[in-house]
């Protein structure tokens, strides 16, 4: 089993710290998520992990090793991080056999992995004439292509299209229960949700969360009850009387910070309000992101005039 072991890293631009003393492991088995305002020190720290930049100090390991310690690395570590970085005059296919050759990997595996990435079709063009969903693609099928146990990406939905986003859900959900260490960056924070099992999260270079997404959600997010009634007036009255926050929104329906479903279901019932609709408000990864981040966030848009 192969993680990722990040430890004490700090990264160093001028008088810029871009990584901050950072220290976590990313396990095997499951798809880490890896949140961060623009300018958090994501891509720096995958940069750091795949060798490509000095750590100031501290070590960034895969499997106990720095990268540059791996031989034939693309068969132990798959990476996306920048889907421009195919040549543009060769093909697909060119570029794939290359990065193949140079890594002891068989030539078949070649034609796997663009079928399996869905660009096998257009896998003898140019890579100049891609468009960015389909450089995105080539990037995913490159990271492949050793069949490596690590497999860090970097925002990879970027630029597909809707069939695109399933596809890749589908695809770090399966490299997670093949048990490869999985470390996705992404902004899209439903799309996160719908694939990652536990979340590292930096704000300014330091370390913000490093737990289980369910965890996360619920350590950000005040829990809520939404219920309708027949009779408002009741309602207001039986939480007030036991001291809920409560808000009524325009279509008729309350919220109720800070409540579990079950206590109000039987404080109505005790009470005698007729319900017509009553549940527990799942907290999302956005809302739960947001609050964390909102201190952590370097570049803002000031707020839109009316
Ligand atoms: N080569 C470099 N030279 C100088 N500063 C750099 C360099 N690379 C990154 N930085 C700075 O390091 C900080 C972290 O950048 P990084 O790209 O790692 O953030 P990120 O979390 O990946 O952001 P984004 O979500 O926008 O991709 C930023 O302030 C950035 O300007």
């Amino acid at each position: 089993m192969t993680s990722i072991d990040v430890h004490a890293l700090t990264k160093e631009y001028g008088h810029r710290r871009a990584v901050d003393d950072l220290t976590f492991t990313v396990q095997p088995g499951r798809v880490t998520g890896f949140l961060g305002p623009n300018g958090a020190g994501k891509s720096t720290t995958m940069r750091l992990v795949l060798g490509l930049d000095r750590p100031t100090s501290g070590t960034a390991t895969v499997g106990g090793r720095v990268y540059s310690a791996l031989q034939e690395p693309l068969r132990h570590v798959g990476a996306l991080l920048d889907a421009q970085a195919a040549h543009g005059s060769r093909t697909a296919r060119d570029h794939l056999r290359a990065l193949a050759a140079g890594n002891r990997i068989p030539q078949r595996r070649v034609d796997e992995v663009l079928e399996e990435t869905g660009i096998a079709a257009v896998a003898r063009r140019r890579v100049q004439t891609y468009s960015l969903g389909m450089r995105q693609r080539l990037g995913i099928a490159a990271a492949l292509l050793g069949d490596p146990e690590v497999v860090m990406l970097d925002e990879p939905s970027n630029g597909l299209d809707p069939q695109g986003i399933i596809w890749i859900r589908e695809l770090l959900r399966r490299l997670a229960a093949e048990g490869r260490t999985v470390l996705v960056s992404s902004h899209l924070m439903s799309e996160t949700a719908s694939f990652a099992d536990h979340l590292v999260v930096l704000g300014r270079g330091r370390l913000l969360a490093d737990t289980p997404l369910p965890d996360f959600i619920h350590a950000h997010v005040r829990a809520r009850v939404r219920i309708r009634t027949t009779d408002d007036a009741a309602l207001k009255g039986a939480l007030a009387r036991h001291g809920h926050h409560a808000v009524e929104h325009e279509d008729g329906h309350w919220t109720v910070y800070d409540a579990r479903v079950d206590d109000i279901g039987r404080l109505a019932a005790t009470a005698g309000v007729p319900l017509l609709e009553l549940a527990a408000e799942e907290g999302t990864l956005e809302q739960a992101y947001l609050g964390l981040t909102a201190a952590e966030t370097e570049f803002t848009a000031p707020p839109q005039e009316a």
